[in-house]
């Protein structure tokens, strides 16, 4: 006698027996199941279609263009970045203003931060015993008065950094609060106390999603006018233009110019650094511009990839290619997290930021950052995994280095070997673009191909022909290496 209860057999694991069919299916409920089940298979065979057809497109069709930028902290690598997607997907560029106008707000916060801070230590020093030189600068009634009218700027800058990380309804306020630390690589019970604190985005964070998630549910729709909920009256643009003459006559303040040039601090060539626009930034409508974008200051923490279709130009004809750019953190603890991008690139942009001659690393006091590129570049051009790789050199911030020497700050105070040539931007760039092509040759594994350009990458007027160059040099290099040129 057939017994009721099936028999588990050899073949029949627990997914099989949950999909099996219930055991008194009536012949309608069976026709309907059939159905289903072939209305999913067909699915299924067309998804594995798809895939094995994109599989062979990759295989047969042109693998895409690999670029890693390089350099340390505040070098320009992220900048670069903005620059290619500005000039070849202007339109995903444009659509990311407003979750540029969050950091851009966050940039005027923290300067105006700087500042308060820079008073603070001036009122700290007046009222203790530390002997005042007779022609130090005086915080008198009204500035401190001004710095007490700019206090709610610190939740502003809460709310902002808030927005940036992404929450949920799981996180609790130690977990935020940790989030908030690693943004700001600072623990954020000491921020208050800090000046030198930044901005910073891990590569994995979704967060110009979380800017924009704010406002819209439509990504569609996405335009940087729409994705402002203008009329949200927590949002912090209310109080920054509320507050924007406050920190107009604060930043247009003698005493506090005083002791800016007293603690050798140019804020005007600091990373992130709008308050000559002030009036712009704190309007009530405002948008960031593509010039306001490029300035504005997120530092990298990771590496992320990010992908733009571009269309060739010159010799090549129009063949589109897609291009690969890996924005890299330039700071001294994430630096080992490049070498695994090393196997795989078609040119390796490495920025100098050469202005930076007379500064020292954030993360490293007693590093002269010229004197720490120089130390990077000949790692970089000496690595043995990279031999084979087309390396552009960019000596950044030619605006600011020009600035500099005008002002009188001396080059060959800082690199002795500078001796007496004339400390003009010419002689200054000039000497240094041989030292760094000396560096390349005598320390790189085989002969190789280098350029090098003088660079301001926050302007995209004269970075254009620059990056069309090096787009056109990495195309006729990746198509003579596929064979599609004679
Ligand atoms: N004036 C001027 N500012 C520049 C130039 N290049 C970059 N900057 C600014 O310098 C700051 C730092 O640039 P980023 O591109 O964020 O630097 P990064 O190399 O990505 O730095 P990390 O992410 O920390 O590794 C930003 O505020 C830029 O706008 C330049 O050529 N001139
Ligand atoms: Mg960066």
């Amino acid at each position: 006698m057939p017994s009721k209860v099936r028999r588990r057999s050899m073949d029949e694991d627990p997914f099989t027996l949950a999909l099996a069919p219930p055991e008194n299916e009536t012949a309608e409920q069976r026709e309907m199941r059939l159905l289903l089940e072939k209305e999913a298979q067909e699915n299924s065979d067309s998804i594995d279609e798809q895939l094995s057809r994109e599989k062979a497109q990759e295989k047969k069709g042109p693998r895409p263009v690999k670029v890693l930028l390089l350099g340390q902290s505040e070098s320009g690598k992220s900048t670069t970045l903005k620059n290619f997607q500005l000039m070849y997907d202007a339109k995903a560029f444009r659509a990311e203003r407003a979750s540029w106008r969050g950091i851009v707000q966050l940039n005027v916060v923290r300067s105006i931060h700087v500042i308060l801070d820079v008073i603070t230590r001036a009122q700290i020093r007046r009222a203790g015993d530390e002997a005042r030189p007779p022609e130090s600068p005086i915080v008198d009634d009204d500035l401190s008065a001004l710095k007490a009218r700019l206090s709610p700027l610190v939740r502003v800058e809460e709310i902002l950094m808030q927005r940036l990380i992404p929450s949920g309804p799981d996180k609790s306020d130690a977990a935020r609060l940790a989030q908030l630390a690693q943004l700001t690589n600072i623990p954020y019970s000491e921020r208050p106390r800090i000046v030198n604190r930044e901005v910073a985005v891990n590569s994995g964070m979704q967060w110009k999603d979380v800017f924009t998630r704010l406002v819209m549910s439509d990504k569609e729709s996405f335009d940087s006018e729409k994705a402002i909920d203008w009329e949200d009256p927590s949002d912090p643009g209310v109080v920054l233009y509320a507050l924007a003459d406050d920190m107009k006559a604060l930043w247009n303040n003698q005493t506090v110019q005083a002791l800016l040039v007293r603690q050798n601090l140019r804020l005007q060539e600091a990373a992130g650094f709008f308050l000559d626009c002030l009036d712009e930034v704190t309007s009530m409508r405002y948008i960031p511009s593509d010039d306001h974008i490029l300035r504005a200051r997120l530092k990298t923490l990771g590496v992320s990839e990010h992908r733009i279709k571009m269309t060739s130009g010159g010799m090549t004809g129009s063949i589109s290619r897609d291009w690969r750019i890996y924005d890299v953190g330039g700071h001294r603890s994430l630096r080992q997290a490049w070498a695994p991008y090393f196997t795989d690139m078609d040119a390796i942009i490495f920025l100098a930021p050469i202005s930076a001659f007379d500064q020292v690393l954030a993360e490293e006091p007693r590093v002269n950052r010229l004197a720490d590129s120089v130390n990077l570049w000949t790692t970089i051009v000496s690595n043995k995994l990279l031999a084979n790789t087309n390396i552009i050199l960019f000596l950044n911030k030619i605006d600011i280095m020009k600035s500099k020497l005008e002002s009188g700050i001396q080059l060959v105070d800082y690199v002795n070997s500078y001796g007496k040539r004339p400390n003009d931007l010419e002689s200054a760039s000039s000497y240094l673009r041989k030292k760094f092509a000396g560096i390349q040759k005598e320390n790189s594994p085989s002969h190789r191909v280098f350029y090098c350009h003088l660079t301001t990458v926050t302007d995209p007027k004269s970075t254009q022909y620059i990056l069309a160059n090096i787009k056109d040099m990495l195309m006729q290099k990746y198509l003579e290496e596929a064979n599609l040129m004679v």
